[in-house]
């Protein structure tokens, strides 16, 4: 699978919101893999028989606009992959304080998943949920087009905190339109 003639980093500024802040949730088997507290790497490989990280990119990057409080941290972009279909592109923050006590495990990482390391080590704790419904006009768009993914309509995604020794990192996972339209078949 030839990604894209794009290049990393694919995040755009997206606004969250708590759960019970947005006016409506998309429809209730969306909403449960949006909310699902646990694992969604193991959520994930319980739908396919093969899965797979691809890794777009990792590096010290600014951030998006309105996207941290951070001027810059350490970002990971992915697609979770299942049976050969890209179902989730998921951006990674790390800010740098994190990185200095912990960085090791999270930039070594490679195309293992990180949710290994979120859901083992004690180190992490998975905290609040934010959830986005938006319309993708920029790269994510045209991420999902290289993909063979043409967007129709709004991306649902969720932005997700782990607390590690006073600092958060964020994880923020987009379903791509193949996901989504397998998720909202099974309604
Ligand atoms: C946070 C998790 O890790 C998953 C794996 C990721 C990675 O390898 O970069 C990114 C987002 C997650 O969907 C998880 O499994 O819940």
């Amino acid at each position: 699978m030839s990604v894209t003639s794009l290049s990393f980093p694919y995040g755009e500024s997206i606004r969250w919101f708590a759960p019970d802040d947005l006016e409506a949730l998309p429809a209730t088997p969306l909403t449960e893999w949006l909310l699902a507290t646990g694992s969604l790497t193991a959520k994930l490989k319980s739908h396919c028989h093969h899965f797979e990280v691809k890794v777009l990119g990792e590096a010290l990057l600014q951030t998006a606009p309105n996207e941290s409080q951070l001027p810059q941290a350490w970002v990971r972009e992915v697609l979770l992959i299942l049976d050969g279909t890209p179902w989730v592109f998921a951006r990674t923050l790390v800010p740098e304080s994190l990185l200095a006590r912990c960085g090791d495990e999270l930039t070594g990482l490679g195309d293992r998943p990180l949710g290994e390391l979120l859901f083992s080590s004690d180190h992490f704790t998975p905290g609040r949920i934010e959830v986005a419904g938006f319309q993708s006009c920029g790269t994510l768009a045209s991420l999902a087009a290289s993909l063979g993914q043409n967007v129709q309509g709004r991306l649902w995604g969720r932005r997700r905190y782990f607390g590690c020794e006073g600092e958060e990192l964020t994880v923020s996972e987009i379903f791509l339109p193949a996901a989504m339209d397998i998720i909202l078949s099974n309604q």
